[in-house]
């Protein structure tokens, strides 16, 4: 953007009633990004944006006539604004010219991967926002072309807006970045092309504020642009105020602290993740203190009904995390009713552990049989197991995965790529340091319980002659998994005189007496072992018996994949 640009914005807002203070400047740096900075101390800086230069959806409401879906026709309308020729009235006045210092002063190219092209796109890969892409984009597209549909219907329009009945799913990503996404897909040039819609929406999803500020009683969800406030770049440090100015409808921002000659005056955007960032704004953060690894638990819903049912583990949802400026009407109305159809999120990071605690006491929930609740000792202990090998596996997949194909050559932005990098660092960074975090948690808890727990190392080392004659009486049999010697040991010893046991093994079968488990599942298992046994030595154990031996194991075990191996747990509630 050229100096004159953004001298020409600036005389534009002071001319409509913008304060803007002589002791800041706006600068530009070498990447084109503008930034606000103060020419001497700024005690108490404020700017002030009158009524009549917000642009809020009670334009696009008078252009359009549309009495629902607010944002979406704001974004049409801004559009419009942008990439038609002809005027946009309203009142008689034309909009276009209105806004066009601000609109010109706009970046015409936005970093958010949205518009990617497939190369920068596999810089991504295994990320949430890889995954999450297309149906985002989906949706965009899915909201643009209901627009088109209505205009098309609409009698001003009619003529020249015809509805668009592409199939997005049919389409592969590099599809979607030639025909609606580059800076040069066919149409780009329409006010009402997918690509000029999507370029509005990227402006309000990297600029926008919610409208509610100074208008309560608008819709909630409703977002408005504000020129030269949205000049302000992003510090999360900053301590700032939004409110309503002196004049109805008048917007002022204001900084709760002093500026010193030379810093930049930022805005605060909110506690944002890098994916959040680089999403909705094309930016990352090193060492953000705000970043966060989305993990969505998707639940049946008979477990779904029972655990809200106990109210006993928290089962965030987005509007537990945060409120966005940015929303669209439907996610809005999804949030209010803090719906669990699209699973639970949980946020992790590396500040605050309550997020991964929270998931931890799901895992546990969920491997609780019937008569154990999450804070008994097995469940626990298997929660902490499945929820280590969960995010193990999102940590592969971060590392490397599959690329999408393409056919073409395409150059990758050095900006973008440290983007990709920085955001895929901080990803793995708190897997890693999430997953050793239950580690610990898993040894202390080990450490601590030793007593109630038995591998089949301990049973060998208290009945050593359960290996040597026990076993050896059942001939050079080849057994499937480690849980065959626990159910050999059961059939062996459940006859035996107490006192012939260990004292510390006796739980096991003083519990394995009153079992009454449910043994279908187990049946099969049960005979192919009976059969191995039976066709080495003529040592008949009763299928049924087996079975019963089988289904005890895995109640009362856990199974620890990082040792593969299966350690009976004492029932304990700690
Ligand atoms: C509301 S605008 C701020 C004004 C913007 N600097 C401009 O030149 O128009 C938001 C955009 O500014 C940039 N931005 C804001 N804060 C930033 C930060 N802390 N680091 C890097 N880029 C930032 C991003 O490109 C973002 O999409």
């Amino acid at each position: 953007m050229s100096e004159d640009t953004i001298e020409n914005l600036l005389l534009w807002a002071q001319q409509k009633g913008v304060n803007l203070p002589d002791t800041i400047e706006f600068l530009q740096s070498e990447s084109g990004q503008i930034c606000c900075v103060a020419k001497c101390d700024e005690p108490e800086f404020r700017l002030q944006i009158p009524s009549t230069l917000v642009i809020t959806s009670a334009l696009s409401q008078a252009y359009f006539g549309a009495k629902a879906r607010y944002n979406t026709y704001l974004k049409l309308l801004f559009a419009k604004l942008k990439f038609d020729t002809t005027p946009t009235l309203v009142d008689g006045e034309d909009l276009k010219t209105k806004f066009a210092p601000y609109i010109k002063a706009l970046p015409n190219v936005l970093d958010s991967p949205l518009t990617w092209n497939p190369a920068e796109f596999n810089l991504l890969n295994g990320t949430n926002l890889f995954n999450s892409l297309r149906e985002k984009l989906e949706l965009i597209f899915n909201e643009w072309q209901s627009l088109l549909s209505e205009l098309s219907q609409d009698d001003r329009f009619k003529s020249t807006i015809k509805p668009d009945t592409c199939d997005f799913s049919a389409l592969t990503m590099e599809d979607v970045y030639l025909n609606y996404t580059s800076e040069t897909s066919s149409g780009s040039n329409f006010w009402f092309s997918f690509q000029a819609y999507l370029w509005s929406h990227l402006i309000f999803l990297s600029r926008a504020f919610p409208e509610y500020i100074i208008n309560k009683d608008g819709p909630s969800s409703s977002i408005m642009l504000l020129p030269i406030i949205d000049l302000l770049n992003h510090d999360f440090n900053s301590k700032i105020e939004w409110s309503q100015g002196d004049k109805q409808g008048s917007f002022r921002l204001r900084k709760l602290e002093g500026v010193s000659a030379g810093s930049e005056i930022f805005n605060n955007y909110g506690g944002k993740g890098n994916e959040e960032l680089l999403m909705g704004y094309g930016f990352v953060l090193e060492n953000n203190v705000f970043d966060t690894v989305a993990l969505r638990i998707k639940l049946s819903p008979t477990i779904l009904a029972s655990i809200l049912m106990e109210n006993d583990v928290a089962l965030p949802t987005l509007s537990n995390y945060t409120h966005f400026a940015f929303e669209t009407d439907q996610s809005k109305s999804s949030n209010e009713h803090n719906d669990h159809t699209d699973g639970a999120l949980y946020l992790i990071s590396l500040e605050n552990d309550t997020c991964l605690q929270q998931l931890l006491a799901l895992f546990c929930r969920l491997e609780a049989h019937e008569g154990e609740t999450r804070h008994h000792l097995r469940p626990r202990l298997q929660g902490l197991q499945n929820l280590r090998v969960a995010l193990a596996e999102k940590l592969k997949s971060t590392k490397s995965s599959p690329l999408v194909e393409f056919q073409g050559t395409y150059a990758i932005n050095v900006y973008r790529k440290a983007c990709a990098e920085a955001y895929k660092a901080g990803q793995v960074q708190i897997l890693k340091s999430s997953i050793d975090g239950l580690k610990r948690q898993e040894k202390l808890l080990l450490n601590l319980h030793k007593k109630q727990l038995v591998t089949t190392k301990k049973l060998s080392k208290l009945d050593p002659a359960f290996i040597a004659q026990g076993l050896a009486e059942l001939g050079d049999i080849t057994l499937s998994s480690e849980n065959d010697l626990y159910v050999l040991w059961l059939l062996l010893r459940k006859s035996c005189p107490v006192e012939s046991v260990a004292e510390s093994l006796r739980w096991i079968l003083e519990l394995y007496g009153e079992f009454d488990g449910d043994l279908i599942n187990y049946k099969d298992e049960a005979e192919s072992l009976q059969k191995a046994i039976s066709s080495n030595i003529d040592y008949n154990f009763n299928a049924n018996e087996l079975a019963k031996a089988m289904a005890f194991i895995e109640t009362y075990s856990y199974f620890r994949a990082s040792k593969e191996e299966t350690v009976l747990v004492k029932p304990f509630k700690t």
